[in-house]
Formats: C-alpha cells, structure tokens, sequence
C-alpha cells in the first residue's frame, strides 16, 4: 500500500518542518541575546532574568507526554496548529510584557510559550518519522535539527543587531520589545508553514484515500479485507505500559546522554574561562563550537545511520565519547578546541542514532506519546541537571567536581546503551539494521503472501 514515504512531497515536507522548529528555538534563545537590555529595562536580577528560561522548562517536565497523546489521539495537523499557535501567543505576551515593561506579564508570555515549544518538538518529529519511515529518516531528523539549531545561532545575531538600529519606520531602536516583536513576526512565519503544510497533509489524505480504494477494488485485496473494516484504536495513557524494554532504554538513554550536553551548554563559558584563563568573550565564541561542529554534520551523520544501521551501537559509542571528552576536560589540560570538536561530533552521532531510533521501536499509532513521553522526561533531566551542577560547583569551588559528575552521568549513558544493545540483539537487532532492508524485507513478506491468497483465491 503506498504510504507518505512513497511521495516525493516529502521534501516539502522537511523543509516546512525544519523552518517551523527553527522559529521556535529563535525565540527560545531571544532572553539569552537580550540578557543586559532586558535586565536593564526591566530592572531584573540575575535570579529573576533566569526565571524566563526556568517557567519554560520546568511545565515541560509533563506537558509533552499529554502533546504526544494528543498528536496519537488527535493527528499531527490539529496539534501542530496548535502548538505552533501557543508560541506565537506566547511569544506575542513576552514581547508585550517587555513592551508594558511588566515583568509578570512576560513570565506568563515564555510560560505559554513553553506550554507549545516542546510539545512542537513531539509533533514535529512524529511528522517527520512519518513522512520517512523505511527511507531517509536520520537524514531528515538531522537536517532538521540542523535549521532549528541555526534558528538559534541566527537569533544570536540578528536580536542584538535589531535592538541596536531597531527597523526603521516599524520598530525604534534600543528597545529590546523592538527585538522580541521580530521574534513575535517570525512565530508567524512558522505559523504559516503550519498552514502550508497543514494543506499539503489534507490533499495528501484525499490522495491516498483514493490510491487506497483504488487498491480495495482489485480481487486480491477484496479477499484479504474479507469484508472487515480496519479498527484503528486511540492511543491512552495505559498503552505506556505495553512500550518495549527497548523504548524504555531508550529513554533512559536520551535522559542521561542529553544531560552532559545541553545543561553542559549553560556551564561552558564558566569551565573554559576557570580552566584555560580566557576572557568571557572568547569562551562565549569556543562554547558555539560544540553546537555548529554538530549542525554542521547533523545530516551526515544521518545519512550514515540510515546506510548502515547500527543506531544502537552508535548511540552507545557517543555516550562513550562524551564520557571522555568530560574526563579530558576535568583531568587534562589538551587544547580546549580539540574536546568541544569531540563533544560536536559526538552529539551529532547521538542525536541522529536516539530519535530515529524510538520511532523503530513504537507502533505507529503510538509514535506521538512515545516521542512526547521521552521529551517529557528528557525535560525533567535537564531541569535537574543545572542544580547537581550549580550545588557541586558551589560546595567544592571548582569546575572540575562539576566535569566529573558529567563524565560519570555519560557512563552510565554507555551502560544503558550495552543494556540497549544486548536487550534489542535478543529482539532481533532492529535497531542495528539497515531501515530500508527492513522495508525491503516487509515488502517481499508482503509480495510473498499475495502470491499465496493470490492462488487460493484462484483454486476456489
Ligand atoms: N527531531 C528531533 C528533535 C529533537 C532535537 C533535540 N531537542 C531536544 O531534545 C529538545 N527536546 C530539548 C531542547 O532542545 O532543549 C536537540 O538535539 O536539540
């Protein structure tokens, strides 16, 4: 039966995707660009400016396993104009709220904001498993993350920029509102690739319903139908219990694993400044090498998964990897570029192996609440992890207790990633193989038992 796989408006697809999430992870970053405008602005104090990113993450210790629920119980389209409608408001209240100069006013602006960033990642990366499954899937998801990543890097940019010149004739300049309603302008954008591709997703329903009643009406598939109707059945919340010790793995995994990169992220300038005695400016540009190194290779080492499998594996030997680079910077004094370029490529072999991966090992009805309930405890991680580290730095003085904590937080990645791979061997390795071999091979299944009703149906 063809699938959206099948259609080559899949690369619309990916790209739509792409410029949605990137929108998102703009503005997720406009605080950190803004940081000494807006505390001036607003008078804030350090605790208080952190506050921004802390009403983000903290709702979303939870929230994206209820957004998965919602994309299996609701579809992709529906949760997708959600969610991307909930950070134009979002964003819409913290630009006004900064604008009004009321503080309370953009807390409740990056709370809603958060209420849709996260759960945008769930729905996101469903649409693209879907749209991929069996074909180039890590390669999409890497390219992905890619655009979102730059997202990031081009808000670093373009916010001061704006909020020095402002835009003439629309927006005054040295007002940090000025900058946070372009973030608002490119919540839009994102909003209207949610449009677009919401068209796109209901012409691609109409065109597969036909190609399928097309198919209904040859003999072969009359005689598998047997005149039964296909019971699609709704996700719940219950189902969780029937997810694989694979997909529990996994999760385990992209908690830990995640948890020596992205918090690492916060504390970098701290490390390389302590260690290597260089200015701030310095490290804040040496702390961007981990982030662009992997945006840069993100949809490489995508196309190497999809070539050759060995998601289990590589996951596994990234945990190692990041393992070390830790030690290295807690023990060694090597030259700073060399474990940021290792941390690059190593979270780049991470992230293309972990998300393909646990779209492998759901069903697909149940790929949203799968996806949301791994960001969901991902988040929990990450909201945790910058109190370990900020309570080890203060109580010993030092980044180096903080560098071995994360080094021993990434062995016990590699552990889970050994259980991983011995538990998903026992299940027949899916995890380490070839995605299109496995379709290859459904296919021929497929082919072998139409054959066989083919010929029943003709000695009847
Ligand atoms: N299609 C995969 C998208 C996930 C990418 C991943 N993002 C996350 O894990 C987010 N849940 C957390 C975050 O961005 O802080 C990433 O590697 O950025």
């Amino acid at each position: 039966m063809m699938q959206r796989s099948d259609l080559k408006s899949r690369w619309v697809v990916l790209v739509l995707t792409a410029v949605i999430l990137a929108g998102s992870y703009f503005n997720y970053d406009g605080p950190a660009a803004l940081k000494a405008p807006l505390q001036e602005t607003l008078h804030l104090s350090d605790t208080q400016y952190n506050l921004l990113y802390s009403v983000y993450s903290f709702p979303n210790i939870v929230l994206p396993l209820f957004g998965g629920l919602l994309v299996d119980r609701c579809g992709t389209k529906a949760s997708l104009i959600l969610f991307v409608s909930t950070i134009v408001l979002g964003q819409g209240i913290f630009a006004a709220g900064v604008a009004l100069r009321r503080y309370d006013i953009a807390l409740v602006g990056r709370t809603v904001f958060g209420m849709g960033g996260e759960s945008l990642t769930v729905v996101q990366t469903t649409i693209q498993a879907v749209w991929f499954q069996g074909k180039e899937m890590a390669f999409a998801m890497g390219l992905g993350l890619t655009v979102a990543r730059l997202g990031s890097v081009i808000n670093d940019w373009v916010m001061p920029a704006i909020y020095q010149s402002g835009v003439p004739g629309l927006l005054p300049p040295l007002e940090p509102a000025s900058a946070l309603s372009f973030g608002f302008f490119i919540t839009l954008l994102s909003l209207g690739c949610a449009l677009a591709l919401l068209l796109l997703e209901v012409r691609t329903d109409r065109f597969l319903a036909a190609q399928h009643k097309r198919e209904q009406a040859q003999p072969l598939l009359h005689d598998t139908a047997a005149g039964a109707e296909a019971v699609v059945e709704h996700m719940s919340l219950a189902d969780i219990q029937h997810f694989s010790a694979s997909y529990w793995l996994l999760t385990v995994s992209c908690v830990v694993v995640y948890a020596t990169i992205l918090p690492f992220n916060n504390v970098a300038a701290g490390v390389i400044m302590g260690k290597y005695g260089v200015s701030l400016e310095v490290a804040d540009r040496l702390m961007s090498i981990p982030y662009l190194i992997a945006a840069c290779i993100n949809p490489f080492m995508g196309t190497a998964v999809d070539l050759l499998g060995y998601r289990a594996v590589m996951l596994t030997a990234g945990a190692a990897a990041l393992a070390a680079v830790h030690l290295s910077l807690a023990w060694t004094m090597v030259p700073v570029v060399l474990p940021l370029v290792a941390m690059g490529l190593s979270y780049s072999a991470y992230a293309a192996a972990i998300w393909p991966s646990i779209a492998l090992v759901v069903d697909g009805r149940a790929m949203g609440t799968a996806f949301g309930l791994t960001t969901a405890v991902q988040n929990g991680g990450m909201a945790s992890m910058p109190i370990a580290v900020g309570t080890l730095r203060d109580t010993t003085g030092s980044y180096q207790a903080v560098e071995i904590f994360f080094a021993c937080v990434a062995m016990v990645g590699v552990a889970v990633g050994v259980a991983l791979n011995v538990v998903n061997h026992r299940a027949g390795g899916g995890l380490n193989r070839v995605a299109k071999r496995r379709d290859a091979l459904e296919k021929k299944l497929e082919a072998v038992i139409r054959e066989d009703l083919e010929a029943d149906s003709q000695s009847r």
